[in-house]
């Protein structure tokens, strides 16, 4: 008899699941709304332009493939961290910057809280209720407990501010924050400048510690700045910051798996420690990470008109996925006599937005009309077209009624 008796089988990812079973699916009506992708109008996954130009430049260079170091590749871990603060944020001239890069969002999350385990074990995180289903595992995974704190309100479709400042107030002194830069997953719904205001106040308040996940950044709204304000607002007031971030969505490089995580001290002897420790947890985990993403990113931030070219290309596609928000919005609202308001479809930001569809609605949505999704309501517009949103306003009209 196999050793391996024991060993029950796993559910399938709640995301990645969904692009499993939409390949399973031999309908040409399928339209795959679950992974958080960007696609084009034309449905195809897309590589930058300025992607191919930095790759064949590295070609032609002909860089070698020696092992980068624990901490990742030094012009990548510069550029990351200038992105995130902007270059000329005195932190960084100080040396208060612990950057170290990883495996992609996830792999810089389950990082730090492997380090959050090692030197806060009695501390915890309180997560938005709903967030990213993969924050739970990270942390059930790293063995660091956490709870949540009140975020969405199916009321008005909106935040529920109140809840969630008193949820964090209630949290016990030090705990660890997660908050989205921008454009939270899967709900769509960001604070407003006041209510980060209001947020850092009751977590200085709290002795908490701020942990920021941006995987989003320039994205949301088109712009590296803009998306950055909740992450540079903490900073300002001189706090010490978590921040985990991505380059999976806004320079499409998601299999690459280059992120980084950061973290903002307030002594540069300090941020030295904490770097040092962090590469001791990286090396047994994995050793050091991939160097092409690390090199892309570095190229093209280190080149001002490739720069120039990214920046462009990331307001394309945030332009396109505000169009198809109100298209999808125009439609649903000129096919639905229920007099529902769908204006938080346009409220939301990002590539995602919270339906409210409940999750027997989700499975008629998938059932019926081969549209994919995952079961807590959210559709990623990044995988909509234009020419899709009379298709789908059908099928979310049906499932809601
Ligand atoms: C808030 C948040 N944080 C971190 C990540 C990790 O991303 P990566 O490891 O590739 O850098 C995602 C991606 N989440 C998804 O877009 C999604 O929610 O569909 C999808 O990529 C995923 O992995 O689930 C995310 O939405």
């Amino acid at each position: 008899v196999s050793r391996f008796e024991g060993v029950p089988m796993a559910p399938p990812d709640p995301i990645l699941g969904v692009s499993e079973a939409f390949k399973a699916d031999k309908n040409d009506l399928k339209l795959n709304l679950g992974v958080g992708a960007y696609r084009t109008e034309e449905l195809q996954p897309y590589v930058l332009n300025v992607v191919k130009k930095a790759e064949k430049l590295m070609l032609e260079k002909g860089d070698n493939k020696e092992y980068l170091p624990i901490e990742g590749l030094a012009a990548f871990n510069k550029a990351t961290a200038e992105l995130l603060l902007g270059a000329d944020n005195p932190v960084i001239k100080q040396g208060l910057v612990a950057t170290i890069q990883s495996l992609s969002g996830t792999g810089s999350l389950r990082l730090a809280a492997a380090f959050i385990q090692r030197y806060f074990p009695e501390a915890k995180v309180i997560i938005s209720s709903p967030t990213w289903g993969n924050h739970k595992n990270i942390f059930n995974d790293a063995r660091v407990p956490w709870s949540e704190y009140r975020y969405y309100d199916p009321k008005t479709v909106g935040l529920d501010f109140e809840g969630m400042i008193a949820d964090i107030e209630a949290a016990p002194e030090g705990s660890f924050v997660l908050l989205h830069g921008c454009a939270h997953n899967p709900t769509g719904i960001d604070p407003t400048p006041e209510q980060w205001e209001k947020i850092a106040d009751v977590i200085q308040e709290k002795k908490h510690m701020p942990f920021f996940d941006v995987a989003y950044q320039g994205f949301a709204s088109g712009s590296l700045d803009e998306d950055a304000f909740s992450v540079r607002l903490f900073v300002k007031r001189g706090m010490e910051v978590f921040v985990a971030q991505s380059y999976s969505k806004n320079l499409g490089l998601y299999s690459e798996r280059i992120g980084a995580i950061n973290v903002v001290c307030s002594a540069p002897d300090i941020a030295d420690r904490v770097k040092s420790q962090l590469k001791r947890l990286a090396r047994p985990m994995y050793s050091n990470p991939p160097i092409h993403g690390a090199r892309i990113v570095a190229n093209v931030v280190g080149d001002p008109t490739m720069f120039g070219e990214w920046k462009q290309e990331m307001e394309e596609m945030a332009g396109r996925i505000k169009n198809v928000r109100q298209k999808l919005y125009d439609s649903l609202s000129a096919k639905d006599q229920s007099g529902k308001d769908w204006s938080f479809i346009l409220r939301q930001i990002g590539m995602f937005s919270y339906t409210g569809l409940n999750k027997a609605q989700s499975d008629n949505m998938t059932d019926k009309w081969h549209v994919y999704m995952t079961k807590d309501g959210r559709i990623s517009l990044a995988g909509l077209s234009l020419a899709k949103c009379d298709y789908l306003a059908d099928a979310i009209i049906d499932s809601f009624h």
